[in-house]
């Protein structure tokens, strides 16, 4: 499908579940210092031919503008005429979306992440046990144990692409970047921003939990 198939009303939905989750998401103080971007696919998946739209890149995410967003292709190119730039981490984007055929990506920095990212550095994964929100991945299995990857927080962010396709794992829809924040996505808006409001409940479950237990 080329970007000229995608209707009209199929954009507009798209912005308009971005501004919607971005209003929510600035309210939970999770786009601190202009951090933090979101997109969502428009029109019909074919890994050799996507469209998305994501935020610009180094605005402030807790105010609307009408340049907030715009349209870019697989390789995070700009379908349209604009000067606004796509987020610096739109490569990201495109490799998940590659991947996984998803609807949706969302991506913030937290403390809770952000410090989970470096505690288990060491093993490249945070270990997860029985938590009851791992169900909000679909994995329903009883005392469910779960790995959440965690990849290499490059300045160069094309270098951290090989990681994210190294180490994506299909039943898990997030990945860590180092010291750096939570990518989540889902087949679309509503199902990742639950899968990342679960990340971000485990995140810090498994912070106090490793706080009380004084590990290390
Ligand atoms: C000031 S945060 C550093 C960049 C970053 O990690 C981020 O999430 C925001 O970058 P963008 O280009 O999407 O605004
Ligand atoms: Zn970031």
């Amino acid at each position: 499908m080329t970007f000229e198939q995608i209707t009209t009303e199929q954009k507009q939905k798209a912005l308009a579940d971005l501004r919607e989750v971005k209003e929510l998401f600035a309210s939970r103080g999770w786009f601190p210092g202009t951090s933090g971007n979101l997109s969502v696919r428009v029109g019909d998946f074919d890994p050799e031919q996507f469209h998305f739209a994501i935020t610009a890149s180094g605005k402030d995410k807790t105010v609307h503008t009408p340049e907030d967003y715009l349209f870019v292709d697989k390789e995070g190119k700009a379908v349209e005429a604009t000067k606004l730039k796509p987020s610096a981490e739109t490569l990201i984007h495109c490799e998940i979306y590659r991947q996984t055929g998803a609807g949706a990506i969302f991506h913030v920095h937290t403390v809770f992440n952000s410090v989970i990212s470096e505690w288990f550095w060491d093993r490249k994964s945070v270990p997860v046990d029985g938590v009851e929100l791992i169900k909000a991945f679909n994995i329903w299995d009883e005392e469910a144990h779960i790995d959440i990857p965690i990849v290499s927080n490059f300045a160069n962010i094309p270098q951290i692409v090989p990681e994210v396709t190294e180490r994506l794992q299909p039943e898990i829809p997030g990945i860590l970047l180092r010291k750096h924040g939570i990518y989540a996505w889902g087949a679309n808006p509503f199902e990742a921003k639950r899968h990342l409001e679960a990340f971000e409940f485990i995140f810090e479950y498994v912070y106090r939990w490793e706080l009380l237990n004084g590990r290390k």
